[in-house]
C-alpha cells in the first residue's frame, strides 16, 4: 500500500496528509487499539512465559504465521506522523505515544495545573534494566517525549536539541507519573523541566533545550490524538 499524500517541510521531517473525519479515527482507534494491547500482552507473555520448549516452538510458529499474513498488505517505510485538514496529529507508529506501536507504554498525555503536561503509565517487565527497576534508557526516552510534548504546547512541535537526566533513586517497574513544563524561552528555543516518579516519589530529573525547527515555523497542530 502507497502512503497517502506527503507535506515535505524539510528532508526527514515530512508530515502527512491523510484527511480523515472524527468516526474514522474512532473506528482506527477502536480496532488498532485493542490489537495493539494484545502485542503488548505478547511481548510480555515471551519475556515471562516458562512453557516447555515445544509448546515454545509451537507459538514461534503461529506468530510467524500472523506476520505472514499482516505483511500481505503493508504501506511503505514507517508510519510518520499524519494530519487531518483541521490539523489533528496522528502519530501511531511513535515510539512513546504510538496507538499502533506495542513497544510504547503508550502514554497518554493529560494537561498539568502549571501549563504543562502530565502522564500517568504501568511499566512492566519488557521496560527492565537493572532487575525489577526501569532502563535509564527508558527513563531517558520517556523525557525526551514528555518534554517535547511540554514544549509543543502551542501546537507546534518542537525537537529535542540537548537533554540532560539526573537519576535520583531507582525507579522500580510499574506505575509511574511524568509531570513537566516550559521554564523559559529565547525565541525559537524553550527550557523544559520534568520529573519522573514512582509509588515513592520523585526518582529523577530532567532538563532539555527544545527547538521549533524553522521549518515547521507556522505549521501548528490543533490536537494531538493518540
Ligand atoms: C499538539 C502538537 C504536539 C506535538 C508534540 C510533539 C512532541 C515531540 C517530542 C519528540 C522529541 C524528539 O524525539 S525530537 C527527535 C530528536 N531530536 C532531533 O532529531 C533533533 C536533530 N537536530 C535538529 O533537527 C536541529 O539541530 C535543531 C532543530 C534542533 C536545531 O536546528 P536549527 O533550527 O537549524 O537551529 P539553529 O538555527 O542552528 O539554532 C537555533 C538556536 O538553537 C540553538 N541550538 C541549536 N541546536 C541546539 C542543540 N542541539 N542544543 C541546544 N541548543 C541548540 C542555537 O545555538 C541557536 O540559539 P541562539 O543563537 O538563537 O541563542
Amino acid at each position: 500500500m502507497s502512503r497517502p499524500e506527503t507535506d515535505s517541510p524539510g528532508a526527514g521531517m515530512e508530515f502527512t496528509l491523510e484527511d480523515i473525519s472524527d468516526e474514522e479515527i474512532m473506528r482506527r482507534r477502536a480496532l488498532y487499539e485493542p490489537f495493539t494491547d494484545s502485542v503488548r500482552d505478547l511481548i510480555d507473555a515471551v519475556i515471562r512465559t516458562e512453557v516447555d520448549d515445544a509448546t515454545v516452538r509451537q507459538a514461534q510458529a503461529e506468530i510467524a504465521g500472523v506476520v505472514q499474513r499482516l505483511r500481505t498488505q503493508q504501506m511503505d517505510g514507517a508510519y510518520g506522523v499524519r494530519y487531518t485538514a483541521d490539523k489533528k496529529g496522528m502519530a501511531w507508529g511513535n515510539a512513546v505515544i504510538g496507538l499502533r506501536n506495542a513497544i510504547a507504554p503508550p502514554l497518554v498525555l493529560r494537561p498539568g495545573d502549571d501549563g504543562g503536561v502530565v502522564t500517568d503509565a504501568t511499566l512492566g517487565a519488557a521496560y527492565e534494566g537493572p532487575s525489577g527497576l526501569v532502563h535509564g534508557g527508558v527513563c531517558a526516552m520517556l523525557f525526551d517525549h514528555v518534554l517535547g510534548e511540554a514544549a509543543s504546547v502551542d501546537g507546534i512541535p518542537c525537537f529535542t536539541g540537548t537533554i540532560s537526566v539526573r537519576y535520583l533513586r531507582p525507579t522500580p517497574l510499574g506505575p509511574i507519573r511524568i509531570d513537566a513544563a516550559i521554564s523559559g524561552r529565547d525565541g525559537r528555543k524553550k527550557i523544559v523541566r520534568g520529573t519522573l516518579s514512582g509509588p515513592d516519589g520523585v526518582t529523577a530529573e530532567a532538563e532539555g533545550i527544545f527547538i521549533v525547527p524553522r521549518e515547521f515555523e507556522g505549521q501548528a497542530f490543533s490536537s494531538w490524538v493518540s
